[in-house]
């Protein structure tokens, strides 16, 4: 039988005798921190419980594909499993696990012994190469059986429960805000599970994840209904309400595969309670593991994924490496690297897509149309996913832009026109909307650098027509914006000149760049958008004026982000 032991005690390592505790504070006063102050052994008791924190958030799980990766050497990586295993830590994808599942407990045994913490995950190592299958087609928006979904978000809601020890009770009250804010800190996703009594602190692999993530984006919204309440719940069943009893799903996934069930009370005390040593292992099982993992299988576990990307280059428009292929180069038959190859393709293929919308966010049914035109069979990305991805220029990709340099030249932006404002005489408003980042147009006119420029910001203050410019990249330059309509363009409407000011409700940021002109770079100023611009919007920009007196206009530049 398990110890006992108090309810939701912590045991926290005493950083003095490296000990594990159940109550610090006393063990402090009797036995490592005898002699000393109240306040000392109280700052010894923050400490630990920093470093608890810090070991908890970092996580206690290790991947084997990771440890692959990181450590080729196949003697000091099995080393370093027997190690980790002795130290409880909790090892995915173990090959320890591939050859137990064929001989797995009867359910009267596993009832009767104390379970491991591998009994307990066994089903997640069973089920595990079917949820990639799943995950696989989800990804590749092909039909995927709804008894399969179903199973999908069982196997989510296991991972909580018995890789991070989740209460059921605390997956099923889990919402999808709790995902939606959740971070990632040095390739752990840190997510809060701020609904339950007590939140929680849940630091999960990417793998696990990216399982979750695939249930959030491809198997949740398809349940979400508008006559029902989901309670803003993360798991749904497939009527779009919250999962009600998690136990019984976890019994469900363990029946589809023909397993004893384990509960999560069962996988906690396993966790707390038994030694997952691999001395645990019976010595005929280990050597018909040695058996089994034969010279070839040693060699593909020790190549990387770089090198599978080295034979097998993932562009845009590859086909992906075949089973036949990948075993012939000498890499495993299963889908691991495979799935991997194909999640770098897709994200290629989507920033190939948005490399042709660069200038603006494009909108689904372009994103669609541009995916007709591509001759891709498969993994092909979602139209919205590319529309969600769309990010503002970086300097680099305006620069060189060539929509934008042929448009500087012909002066033909487009989704602009003027009005009359009155007062203020014309101005010019958007007939389309422009999304935050996006580029409008350029303030066209002669650009005046170096000594000249510098003479001509000293000089001209009080003087109108020219919009002076100082110090972008470094360098005082002005604008001539007195020659109207420009020498370049004597008959079209330089839109850019044409933009009223505004301090408070400017919509645009001039910004400075080094437009790589077929002739060579030449500085050009652009105008951003500094927020989503509605349809009919008039733009505005701050001309940077001080005090009325003061007849000229000037300003710093903001630079792109980079
Ligand atoms: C670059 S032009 C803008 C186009 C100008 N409104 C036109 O009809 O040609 C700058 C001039 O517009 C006028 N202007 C711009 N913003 C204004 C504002 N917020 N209020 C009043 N006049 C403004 C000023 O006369 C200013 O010198």
């Amino acid at each position: 039988m398990a110890p006992k032991r108090e309810k939701d005690r912590r045991i926290i390592t005493c950083l003095q005798c490296f000990k594990p505790q159940e109550v610090l504070p006393n063990h402090l006063l009797r036995v490592c921190m005898k002699g000393q102050t109240d306040e000392e052994r109280k700052a010894e008791v923050d400490r630990a419980k920093t470093s608890m924190k810090a070991w908890t958030l970092r996580g206690r799980t290790w991947d084997y594909n990771a440890m692959v990766k990181r450590y080729p050497d196949e003697a000091s990586r099995q080393a370093l499993l027997e190690e980790l295993r002795e130290r409880h830590f909790l090892i995915l994808n173990d090959p320890k696990d591939a050859q137990a599942e064929s001989s797995h407990r009867p359910p009267d045994a596993a009832k009767h012994a104390q379970s491991t913490l591998e009994d307990c995950q066994r089903v997640l190592r069973a089920s595990q190469e079917d949820m990639f299958g799943i995950h696989r087609k989800l990804m590749d928006q092909q039909h995927v059986e709804e008894e399969q979904r179903t199973m999908f978000r069982y196997f989510c809601e296991a991972i909580l429960v018995l890789i991070y020890f989740q209460r059921p009770e605390a997956v099923r009250a889990f919402t999808a805000s709790d995902w939606i804010n959740k971070t990632n800190v040095d390739g752990r996703i840190h997510m809060e599970l701020q609904s339950t009594k007590q939140s929680a602190t849940l630091s999960l692999t990417e793998e696990d994840s990216a399982m979750l993530e695939t249930y959030f984006t491809k198997i949740r919204p398809e349940c979400l209904q508008e006559s029902v309440d989901d309670q803003g719940r993360f798991f749904l069943s497939k009527q779009g309400l919250p999962v009600v009893n998690v136990t019984s799903d976890l019994r469900r996934l363990h029946e589809q595969y023909d397993l004893p069930s384990f509960s999560s009370q069962q996988a906690r005390r396993a966790q707390s309670t038994m030694p997952c040593s691999s001395s645990d292992e019976p010595a005929n099982e280990r050597r018909v593991r040695k058996q089994k993992r034969g010279r070839g299988a040693a060699d593909q576990a020790d190549r990387d994924f770089g090198a599978f990307l080295l034979q097998f280059p993932a562009t845009a428009s590859s086909s992906p490496p075949t089973k036949k292929k990948r075993t012939a180069a000498g890499f495993p038959p299963d889908r691991v690297f495979y799935d991997r190859w194909r999640a770098v393709q897709l994200a290629k293929r989507e920033e190939h897509l948005l490399s042709q919308c660069s200038r603006r966010p494009p909108t689904i049914s372009k994103v669609s149309l541009l995916i007709k035109k591509e001759v891709w069979t498969g993994n092909c990305p979602r139209p919205k996913d590319v529309v969600a991805k769309w990010k503002p220029f970086t300097r680099m990709q305006v620069e060189s832009d060539p929509w934008i340099i042929t448009t500087i030249q012909n002066q033909k932006w487009t989704g602009l026109a003027l009005k009359d404002f009155g007062t203020k005489g014309q101005g010019v408003v958007a007939t389309k909307a422009f999304a935050m980042g996006s580029i409008v147009c350029d303030y066209h006119g002669k650009v005046i650098t170096g000594a000249e420029g510098r003479k001509l910001v000293q000089t001209i203050k009080g003087d109108m027509g020219y919009l002076f410019f100082f110090h972008a990249a470094g360098r005082d330059l002005c604008v001539d914006a007195e020659t109207f309509p420009c020498e370049c363009h004597p008959t079209e409407n330089s839109m850019g000149r044409k933009i009223n000011h505004s301090s408070k409700r400017a919509n645009l940021s001039p910004v400075h760049c080094m437009m790589n002109f077929p002739e060579g770079q030449r500085d050009v100023i652009l105008f951003q958008a500094k927020r989503d611009i509605r349809l009919c919007e008039e733009l505005l920009f701050d001309y940077g004026v001080k005090r009325k007196s003061f007849r000229g206009e000037a300003m710093t530049l903001d630079w792109l982000d980079d």
